[in-house]
């Protein structure tokens, strides 16, 4: 990906916030403390609040030159000139969304645990291929499991890859030195007791792996 965002780092991804205030708060607590990315997802929130929820987020990431990822729906991410999408297998087709959105748009894509999902998402022209759940997640329990020797089945693409899925600090290192550029992350960060203290332990991975 020739893009000015971060290579490496952590990816948040933001819980079921409906208010908007808290909502605003976690976020900026968590870009503060050195989040590369951020991605908005709210599966309880209705059309008119996600709008306004990713609105509002926009000149937060913007303040802190962290790209705002808008989940589900690359419509909403052009509608509010977000920096990117994430798209799953139930979220539309990656090639029309590529053809639809500004050139430059991060177009990220859910892989599972299937490397034959990367190498279409590589051709549909997706800049990064996410895998996981890798541990079982809060969030999505019934998520189907990935292993780590696919992140580096997935070198091959040359796209950087997000793991996802229970990471916390403690297990995120062999992600890493598996090859994972950026750990996506829900509960690690935003349920944790200090979510700032948080982001900087998983950071602390990536210095503690070596580059390959
Ligand atoms: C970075 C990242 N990876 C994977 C997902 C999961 O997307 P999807 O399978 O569409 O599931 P939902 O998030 O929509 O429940 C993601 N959102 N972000
Ligand atoms: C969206 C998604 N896709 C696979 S696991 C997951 C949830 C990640 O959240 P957590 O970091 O809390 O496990
Ligand atoms: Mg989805």
């Amino acid at each position: 990906m020739n893009s000015p965002w971060p290579r490496s780092g952590v990816y948040a991804i933001t819980p079921d916030e409906n208010d908007t205030t808290q909502l605003l708060a976690r976020v900026q607590t968590v870009l503060q403390a050195g989040a590369a990315w951020l991605q908005y997802r709210n599966k309880t929130a209705d059309g008119p609040l996600r709008e306004h929820q990713a609105t509002q987020l926009l000149p937060l990431c913007r303040a802190w030159r962290v790209p705002l990822i808008i989940n589900d729906d690359w419509r909403l991410a052009a509608a509010i000139g977000a920096d990117g999408t994430h798209l799953g297998e139930d979220d539309g087709e990656l090639v029309a969304a590529r053809a639809a959105l500004p050139a430059g748009t991060i177009l990220g894509a859910s892989c599972y645990a299937d490397l034959t999902l990367a190498r279409r998402a590589a051709a549909a022209g997706a800049d990064y291929v996410a895998f996981g759940a890798f541990y079982p997640s809060p969030t999505k329990p019934h998520a189907r499991r990935a292993t780590p020797d696919l992140l580096r089945d997935a070198a091959q693409f040359g796209l950087p890859r997000v793991a996802i899925g229970g990471i916390t600090p403690d297990n995120a290192l062999p992600l890493v030195q598996a090859g994972a550029d950026l750990i996506a992350v829900i509960s690690g960060v935003f349920d944790a007791p200090d979510p700032a203290a948080a982001v900087r332990a998983y950071l602390s991975c990536f210095k503690e792996a070596p580059t390959p």
